[in-house]
């Protein structure tokens, strides 16, 4: 197989437990996009999705791309070039996951209100090495909604309260335990293990994190859509589920400060801003820049032979790495494998910014 400096991915949509999609269907040039029962996209995933109770679609959850000899899953394209696409470091440390999961999330209805675990619990007592610690880079809100999250609580029941609150589906005491967090385009915001949290009605999101499907759903039902009962609590008994959460009362001021993250600024020239968004301070698992370009200008993302996701989210320009140059626009989502050496970006006439996820692989400062 040739080795190429850029892959495409094919769009990977995935069923969930909400409706939504539509504006991810308008980035795919999709003709009349309508919500439904896939609102996600997962991007290079090389986790399989759990949906328990639902009928079962093989390799749900893995991505596609695109190459020179026709569309390959992406765990194959890896299986045959590991040194190639993730780089010696990786191998060792990693193996031949990708390391972390990238979605594009689009919120028709509010999600349920879940929890994660933590990586620590779900080493002690799942079996995994990643729990599932997410990071949300906020692309846009629907018009008409109001664009918020529920995050943590502000109003903490005691375990046994919450366990009560759950097991008997007492809606009003759940929601009494939360006020909606306002969020705006733009904005990065993380949500460790153990947090409650409901991405809220509108938003388009960018989620990048630890690369598991463990969750713990404490809505079984919400607008008509059922989570099936083995999907609510991982499969264990309702004790050992409801024990992943924290129970900790945070204002909404205080969620604010804990767990809305500032950019920071790598470099600003030219007409082109790179910030990392999400570093080491935040994950052990991922790693995540933004780049914006005016119109015409020319970046190069250097090269420290990791595996790079890139994702356009905004206007159009190239991408070209090694001996490839391909126009990119708003919705492109493209891999650069670690051996394919640095990723040159220019901006065409409306900019264009993009969005760079790599795995951490140990020391790290791609500056
Ligand atoms: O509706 P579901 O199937 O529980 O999906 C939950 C979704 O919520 C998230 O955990 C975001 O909070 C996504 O990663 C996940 O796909």
């Amino acid at each position: 197989m040739t080795e190429q400096a850029i892959y495409k991915l094919r769009p990977n949509r995935v069923r969930r437990n909400y409706r939504g999609g539509a504006m991810l269907a308008r980035w795919d040039g999709v003709g009349d996009p309508v919500d439904g029962a896939c609102p996600e996209d997962w991007i290079a995933s090389t986790v399989e999705a759990r949906n328990p109770g639902l009928p079962p679609i093989d390799h749900e959850g893995l991505s596609t791309v695109e190459t020179s000899v026709g569309v390959m899953r992406l765990t194959d394209l890896i299986a045959a070039a590991p040194q190639y696409m993730l780089g010696e470091a990786h191998l060792r440390s990693i193996g031949q996951s990708v390391g972390f999961l990238a979605k594009l999330l689009d919120a028709g209805m509010r999600l349920h209100i879940q929890a994660h675990p933590t990586a620590a619990f779900a080493q002690q007592h799942l079996g995994s090495r990643w729990g599932k610690l997410e990071a949300y880079v906020i692309l846009d809100v629907r018009p008409s909604t109001a664009g918020s999250l529920l995050l943590g609580f502000q109003h903490c029941p005691t375990p046994e309260q919450w366990k009560r609150i759950v097991l008997e589906q007492d809606m009003e005491a759940m929601l009494a335990c939360f006020e909606a967090i306002p969020v705006q385009p733009g904005e990065l915001w993380y949500v460790p293990g153990g947090v409650p949290h409901a991405i809220g009605e509108g938003l388009l999101v960018m989620e990048i994190m630890e690369p598991s499907d463990l969750v713990v759903r404490c809505e079984f039902e919400r607008e008509g859509i059922v989570v099936p009962p083995e999907a609510r609590f991982m499969g264990r008994d309702p004790d050992f589920a409801l024990g992943i959460f924290h129970y900790e009362q945070w204002s909404p001021a205080e969620v604010r400060d804990r767990l809305c993250v500032q950019p920071e600024s790598i470099s600003a020239s030219d007409g082109c801003t790179h910030q990392r968004l999400f570093g080491q301070a935040h994950s052990s698992c991922f790693e995540v820049h933004r780049l914006a370009l005016d119109a015409g200008a020319a970046y190069t993302f250097a090269s420290d032979e990791r595996m790079r996701v890139a994702i356009v989210t905004t206007g159009a320009g190239r991408a070209a790495a090694g001996d490839m140059s391909l126009p990119v626009h708003k919705g492109e989502r493209f891999i650069v494998p670690a051996g394919g050496g640095e990723l040159r970006l220019q901006g065409g006439d409306d900019g264009l910014q993009v969005i760079i996820c790599m795995p951490q692989v140990g020391p790290t400062d791609v500056a």
